[in-house]
């Protein structure tokens, strides 16, 4: 099976010391990969890398589509990247527009924004939106692309009992659509363990799969 995603070797020095040491791993279609850590090992640093915003120091990342990661990554980070002076359906056309079509193109994130229940805030600007209903959006605009491969930092804080049922249902639709979903948690919760096909623990710069 063809990875969508692949780290060989990967190592990464910050602020003059080594977050992550020699890390291994490959994702493909449909598989879901949960990887906890205590705040400060290296997590986030491990997405940024998945997600070709950074480079690593040494080793390398690879990424099964034809164009690296340009459209073929979705990435849900720890701050919604989303526009606080448009409204949240503004937002969702805004980033449509980038991919080159509308919500209704891309049917996981029109799932997305159904599931997420966002079409009662929709003509509320983003930046007065709270924080779970700004993560909520930040799914649909992750998922907007069709990417094949969605990086998820933390993804269930700061969401409601109701919206952490729709997002693991959401994740879940993903997965059967074959999509490749990388997880990053500090706890490891049963809803990261009920979506895992893996389960990894960082510790050290290094990466080692659970028993
Ligand atoms: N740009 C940077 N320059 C220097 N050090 C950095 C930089 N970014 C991150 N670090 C350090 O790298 C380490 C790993 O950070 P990272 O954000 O990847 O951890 P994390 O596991 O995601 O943490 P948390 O659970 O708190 O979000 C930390 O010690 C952090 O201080």
């Amino acid at each position: 099976m063809a990875a969508l995603l692949r780290l060989e070797n990967v190592w990464k020095m910050l602020g003059g010391r080594w977050v992550l040491r020699g890390v291994s791993l490959a994702l493909g279609p449909g598989e879901a990969v949960v990887v906890s850590g205590a705040n400060g090992s290296g997590k986030t640093t491990l997405l940024r890398l998945s997600a070709g915003l950074a480079e690593p120091s040494r080793g390398r990342v690879s990424w099964g589509c034809p164009r690296g990661p340009r459209g073929c990554v979705g990435y849900v980070g720890h701050t919604p990247m989303v526009y606080g002076d448009l409204t949240v359906w503004e937002n969702v056309e805004f980033f449509s527009s980038l991919h080159g079509g509308s919500l209704g193109d891309y049917p996981l994130a029109a799932e997305a924004w159904r599931l997420l229940g966002l079409e009662k805030y929709g003509s509320h600007l983003a930046s007065q939106l709270s924080f779970g209903w700004r993560r909520r959006l930040d799914v649909v605009r992750a998922l907007l692309g069709e990417p094949r491969l969605l990086l998820l930092d933390e993804a269930f804080t700061g969401l409601d009992q109701g919206a952490s049922e729709a997002l693991s249902r959401l994740l879940r639709l993903a997965l059967g659509e074959g999509l490749a979903l990388l997880m990053t948690t500090p706890l490891l919760e049963p809803r990261y363990l009920g979506l895992a096909s893996r389960v990894y623990t960082l510790q050290d710069g290094l990466l080692a799969e659970a028993s």
